[in-house]
């Protein structure tokens, strides 16, 4: 069976099939995005033209590594698409993200863009989310009441579990790109996600969590038969 980082490869791969020549791309962070940067690179280097807006700043340099023209979003602030990876890929395409850290870069990123496409091996392809961490990124004034205030809003939206301040592998606690601090938070199950997510929005010191609603329209899955295309229109 094909190992994990060579289906991520085969999904990114993929994804290249929905870039056109002009696009304005939002390149997501990640492994498997990671992936489809230096697919991408391959393809500029062969005079593919488009311009890439990175969700992190680990990104922003593997794009330049790779002579993958990148703009901020400042600058293009209308994207054609959107390529990212997840955590979590469950109903309707809703999704858990910010493993990486990369969350409200990624979310205000795909938000910009016209689409989004998540690219992802197919274990993350599940039937509820919650099995992974949600990360909740807030300011880091005051954290004991912040996590105070996200514990009583978690549980008011019928989920529970702990939250824990990430910290890197030496043992500082973790920085996102914006200089905030995540909390990330074991809950198991989300059974209503949309509750989970309005819930979040209203907790004041919280400026961004890693629920994407609504955002993701295809998700390429890859698996050792190959790619499964999952498609959403929330709209519809
Ligand atoms: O949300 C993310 C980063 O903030 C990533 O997309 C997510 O963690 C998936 O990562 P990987 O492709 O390495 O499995």
């Amino acid at each position: 069976m094909a190992d994990a980082d060579a289906l991520k490869r085969l999904a990114a791969a993929r994804a290249l099939d929905f870039v056109t020549d002009g696009m304005r791309l939002g390149l997501g962070t990640g492994s498997t995005a990671a992936h489809f940067v230096d697919l991408l690179g391959d393809r500029v280097a062969a005079g593919l033209k488009v311009v890439g807006v990175p969700t992190s700043e680990r990104t922003r340099a593997q794009a330049l590594s790779r002579g993958v023209p990148i703009a901020t979003l400042d600058e293009q602030p209308e994207l054609d698409l959107c390529i990212d990876g997840a955590d979590e890929i469950g109903p309707e395409l809703a999704l858990i993200k910010g493993g990486g850290g990369a969350l409200l870069r990624e979310k205000l990123v795909a938000s910009a863009a016209r689409e989004m496409i998540v690219i992802a091996d197919q274990t993350k392809h599940v039937a509820m989310l919650g099995q992974f961490p949600l990360p909740v990124e807030g300011v880091d004034f005051g954290i004991a009441a912040l996590q105070r205030r996200l514990d009583a809003a978690i549980a008011a939206a019928g989920c529970a579990g702990p939250g824990t301040l990430r910290r890197t592998a030496d043992g500082a606690v973790f920085r996102t790109d914006q200089n905030n601090v995540i909390l990330d938070y074991a809950l198991g199950r989300i059974p209503d996600p949309a509750r989970l997510a309005a819930a979040l929005d209203g907790v004041v010191g919280v400026v961004e969590h890693g629920l994407f609603l609504g955002l993701a329209r295809r998700a390429l899955l890859a698996g050792p038969d190959g790619i499964t295309l999952l498609e959403w229109n929330a709209g519809a």
